[in-house]
């Protein structure tokens, strides 16, 4: 039997479930990884929006850290919401220090309603700090637009923004996330090895997309933590987020969560 991979994500946290840590944990043990975490920041929001944030104190996020690291050694990490410089500091530092662990940087900036979840003036910290030690760098549209000051209203501009983040960066693979884009559901994926690949899934209309993104970059981080490669494991990541929008869920009253068990239900199907 293969033994069983294990998983780390580093983020904030969502009580309602659909996005944060929540959602990362969901979407490992889906993907049949173990999964831990690390909580940066505990978040009092809901699918309608962000009413208030509590940070940790950072010398208890490096003890979380510690404890976690020194105990079960992960294959892969992913950080989330990273909202202080001192934190991110924190975890340049550490992610830094740790040897051929696949790092997946999900830049998150903002909630889906567009309430932000990072300090103010911290997005060049992130860029300087955390995004040059990513394996892969996971953003929206707007997060890229904010990485390297640029508008992106095209798959040319997301293909310029896609090189630009590499190549003055330091990213080693980017994914930038067309999801807000057009009314289209087209990523795409770029990397040292200096190809485009497009990533197409059929887009479904609905407002139920709170978490898409924690929950495809948690995808991203279960395959890289099982050693498969970077691109089939995007691709499968677009996979499991397309079929976990597809049976999104309408509860709540405002953005509802995906449907983490969705990708199970299709592949058993077929
Ligand atoms: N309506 C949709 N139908 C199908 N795929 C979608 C849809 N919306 C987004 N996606 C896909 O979901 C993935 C996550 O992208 P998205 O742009 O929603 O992330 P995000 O804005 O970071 O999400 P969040 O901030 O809520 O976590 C991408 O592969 C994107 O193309
Ligand atoms: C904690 C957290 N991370 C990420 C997002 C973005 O979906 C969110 N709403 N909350």
């Amino acid at each position: 039997m293969t033994p069983i991979k294990h998983a780390l994500t580093i983020a904030g946290t969502d009580p309602t479930g659909g996005a944060g840590i929540q959602a990362d944990l969901k979407t490992f043990q889906e993907l049949h990884v173990y999964g831990m975490s690390v909580l940066t920041s505990i978040v009092a929001q809901n699918t309608m929006g962000v009413k208030d944030i509590h940070h940790l104190p950072i010398d208890f996020i490096e003890l979380q850290l510690q404890s976690v690291i020194e105990d079960i050694y992960p294959h892969a990490i992913k950080t989330g919401m990273i909202a202080q410089k001192e934190m991110m500091a924190l975890l340049a530092t550490k992610l830094g220090s740790l040897q051929n662990v696949p790092y997946i940087c999900d830049p998150v900036m903002m909630a889906k309603n567009g309430d932000p979840l990072l300090e103010k003036d911290v997005r060049s910290f992130l860029r300087d700090t955390l995004v040059p030690l990513a394996t892969i760098v996971t953003p929206n549209i707007a997060e890229a637009e904010d990485l390297i000051d640029m508008k992106i209203d095209t798959l040319e501009d997301m293909k310029k923004a896609a090189e630009r983040i590499i190549h003055e960066l330091g990213a080693k693979y980017v994914v930038i996330k067309g999801g807000s884009l057009n009314g289209e559901a087209t990523d795409v994926f770029y990397g040292k090895s200096r190809e485009f690949h497009i990533l197409d899934a059929p887009r479904t209309d609905t407002k139920h997309t709170h978490g898409t993104g924690c929950t495809f970059s948690a995808a991203i981080t279960s395959e890289l933590a099982k050693g498969i490669p970077i691109f089939e494991a995007v691709k499968k990541a677009k996979q499991f987020t397309a079929a976990a929008i597809a049976h999104s869920l309408n509860i709540g009253h405002g953005y509802g969560p995906t449907n983490h068990w969705a990708y199970r239900l299709n592949a058993s199907s077929n």
